[in-house]
């Protein structure tokens, strides 16, 4: 079988706050084509990792390997355009605006080789709209939409700027276990069209059926990385983070 190429890789990162350090050493691959799972407890330092990846905060030390290329220090649009993406925990539509103008938004930005024209964005979110299943709700005023719409909505921005890597930042907080099934077969179905993806989540449930594979941060250091199969039974992962309910939330 041909070796798999490593889209994004992250060497050592390590992230200081006055006082506090929220991620130690942190390194991790992401495959072409992987869905990748980031789990760890509260504060254990999961969006410090995504916002050094996505260069919203400075690197304290270590590498961000993206394609075959050092990203550190890069600005957060400089790093959108080669195509690396990142949503956020708390969904933020423009307000005001309907929700096929904010996908397109999203797509006259965001690519290093192209200007798109306002007809091409908007046919381009038409597009994704229709993807993500909110054609219907297309002419809605986005701010109006309810969460799990938003985040769909959420999604289909970051579809707008032609990813080739999406880090997913608790896409599924807050919907119920039907909105929830729906997002995770709306996460495969844009692996399949070939982007990679890290997924942050406390739902474990998506984790596990989504996930190729997962590594899990504690207290800003990775204590399991593998199959998640593995890593969910794993003695240190359970103590340390999943607690007694755990075994009934996976199972
Ligand atoms: N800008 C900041 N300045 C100082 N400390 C910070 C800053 N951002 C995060 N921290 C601290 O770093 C640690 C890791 O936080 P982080 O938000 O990365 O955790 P998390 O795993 O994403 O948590 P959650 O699941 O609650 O989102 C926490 O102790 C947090 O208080």
């Amino acid at each position: 079988m041909a070796e798999r190429k490593v889209v994004l890789e992250g060497k050592e990162l390590t992230k200081d706050f006055k006082g506090l350090r929220a991620n130690e050493n942190v390194s991790f691959k992401l495959f072409e084509g992987e869905i990748l799972g980031l789990i760890g407890p509260n504060g254990a330092g999961k969006t410090t990792l995504v916002n050094m990846i996505s260069g919203a905060l400075s690197i304290s030390s270590g590498d961000v390997i993206y394609n075959d290329r050092s990203i550190k220090g890069l600005k957060p649009y400089q790093i959108g355009r080669l195509g690396l993406i990142r949503t956020y925990q708390i969904v933020k539509p423009f307000p005001g605006m309907s929700v096929l103008e904010n996908i397109s938004v999203g797509a006259m930005f965001g690519s290093k080789d192209k200007v798109y024209s306002s007809r091409e964005s908007k046919e381009k979110a038409e597009e994704i709209a229709d993807f993500v299943g909110l054609s219907d709700l297309k002419n809605q005023r986005a701010d109006q939409l309810n969460i799990a719409s938003k985040k769909r909505l959420e999604i289909a921005k970051a579809l707008a700027a032609r990813p080739k890597v999406v880090l997913f930042d608790e896409v599924m907080a807050g919907l119920n276990p039907k909105e929830i099934d729906s997002a995770v077969q709306l996460i495969k179905k844009i692996r399949d069209t070939g982007i990679s993806i890290i997924v942050i989540e406390h739902v474990m449930r998506a984790i596990k059926a989504i996930s190729d594979r997962i590594f899990v941060l504690h207290h800003g250091v990775k204590i399991a990385e593998g199959e998640p199969d593995d890593v969910l039974n794993d003695e240190e992962v359970i103590k340390a983070y999943l607690g007694k309910r755990y075994k009934q939330l996976v199972s």
